[in-house]
């Protein structure tokens, strides 16, 4: 892969530099409740602006339907970019369209521009090669060279992330270089007990990794969203919880092949339910109780892991020496559910073992919560990235990079 420096010795002067970045950060309305993944494409966008080049920084935000969406516009995002930089920097209201096109030819060198959420074109996520074809070559006319440096994308067989490269001369940026250095080191030999920690919401997207996990860890520990298709497939009610139910196969066998192989899985033993989902606007008081995880009553949903839970999962974490953990340990960004995120975090803390918090929710509640980043090994900017890069697989977004 070539790197941003080697890119930069070439020489980038007037040069339109299209940057994929990950700027999919958590939203309050128009509000960025944590800039972690601007600040971490950041370096990479002001190395090139410094070298003369003209920026043009693209990426997804949330899960728009192939449409524009204000809800998902990156104005917030562009907006919080050009504060952190100090300069200007432009937004174009769409992405391959006469707005896009109008800017990147007003780019004067060492300027930068936002192009709008690059899911709003149905050709970025297509599974159709040659519809996410036809989009990549429309962002190839707008740039001359490409970097990859959206990490929490790379996972993505995507127009930007894997189509686009291949029709620039294209590099790697500063982020991905140091996510890749990071995890690289727990493919390798890792210092045991090596535990992971799994949760969040992108169930049916994550739990294939436990397959792989159950080679090479030696604690799994599940909370979160996730945690409610284990206890179906153990035979408990689970109410109106997240389930992924046609994964309940699948769990049972990895289940079966944790005791074969004496991998330690660990579920909760309590949850804390709700009749409703918590207003995450106005983080209003909820009526919440908390019940044990093999009683969970017909009609409510389970929204964060109980206190019971939280001791065991710190009684756990206390001796790992390697843990990687993706996911939150429930609804952390209302109050009434953040007592879970909280204790793995404070466990992680607490322990003198090298940790990995991987995911941009995960990195996020770790900030929000307000723990000190560099209390951690390190915050990867990607959750479902990071756990396929650990299983080994080939990441479309890196493998692109490569020649
Ligand atoms: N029990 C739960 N029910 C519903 N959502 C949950 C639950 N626990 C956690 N979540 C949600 O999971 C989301 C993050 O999941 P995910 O995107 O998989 O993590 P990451 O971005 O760290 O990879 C958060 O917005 C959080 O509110
Ligand atoms: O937030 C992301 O992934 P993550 O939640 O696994 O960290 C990335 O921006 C990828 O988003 P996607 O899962 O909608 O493709």
């Amino acid at each position: 892969m070539k790197t941003i420096d080697e890119l930069l010795a070439e020489g980038v002067a007037g040069k339109r530099v299209f940057v994929r970045a990950d700027l999919n950060v958590p939203l309050s309305g128009t509000t960025i409740t944590d800039d972690g993944r601007i600040r971490a494409v950041q370096p990479t966008v002001e190395k090139l602006a410094a070298a003369g080049a003209k920026v043009i920084v693209a990426s997804h935000l949330g899960r728009p339907k192939g449409a524009p969406d204000p809800a998902f516009s990156l104005a917030p995002a562009a907006a919080r970019l050009g504060e952190l930089t100090g300069a200007d920097v432009a937004f174009a209201t769409d992405t391959v369209g006469e707005s896009a096109r109008a800017t990147v030819a007003a780019l004067t060198d060492g300027r930068v521009a936002v192009i709008e959420n690059l899911r709003f074109n149905p050709g970025e996520t297509s599974k159709d090669d040659a519809e996410r074809g036809a989009f990549a070559d429309q962002l190839a006319e707008l740039a001359d060279v490409y970097v990859g440096d959206g990490f929490g994308a790379v996972h993505r067989k995507h127009a930007s992330v894997f189509d686009l490269p291949a029709r620039l001369p294209h590099a790697a940026g500063d982020l991905i270089a140091t996510e890749v250095g990071v995890l690289k080191k727990l493919t390798e030999d890792v210092a045991r007990p090596y535990a992971v920690v799994l949760g969040g919401s992108k169930v049916s997207d994550k739990l294939g990794v436990i397959d792989h996990l159950l080679e090479r860890a030696d604690r799994i520990l599940i909370g979160g969203g996730m945690a409610y298709t284990f206890l179906k497939a153990q035979g408990h009610e689970v109410g109106s919880s997240l389930l992924q139910e046609d994964q309940i196969p699948a769990v049972l066998e990895y289940l079966r092949r944790a005791e074969e192989k004496g991998v330690e899985f660990v579920l909760p033993v309590d949850v804390v339910v709700s009749e409703q989902f918590p207003d995450l606007k106005t983080k209003a008081p909820t009526q919440h109780s908390t019940v044990p995880a093999h009683a969970i009553p017909a009609g409510v949903m389970g929204l964060d892991n109980g206190p019971e839970t939280n001791k065991l999962y710190a009684s756990k974490l206390a001796d790992a020496v390697t843990v990687f953990w993706n996911g939150p340990m429930g609804v952390f960004e209302h109050p009434d559910y953040a007592e879970g995120t909280r204790a793995v975090a404070q466990a992680l803390v607490d322990s003198s073992g090298f940790s990995v918090v991987g995911g941009g929710d995960s990195a996020a509640a770790v900030r929000i919560l307000g723990f000190d980043e560099n209390a951690f090994g390190h915050i990867s900017t990607g959750g479902g990235a990071s756990l396929e890069y650990l299983e080994g697989k080939t990441l479309p977004g890196l493998a692109a990079l490569e020649d």
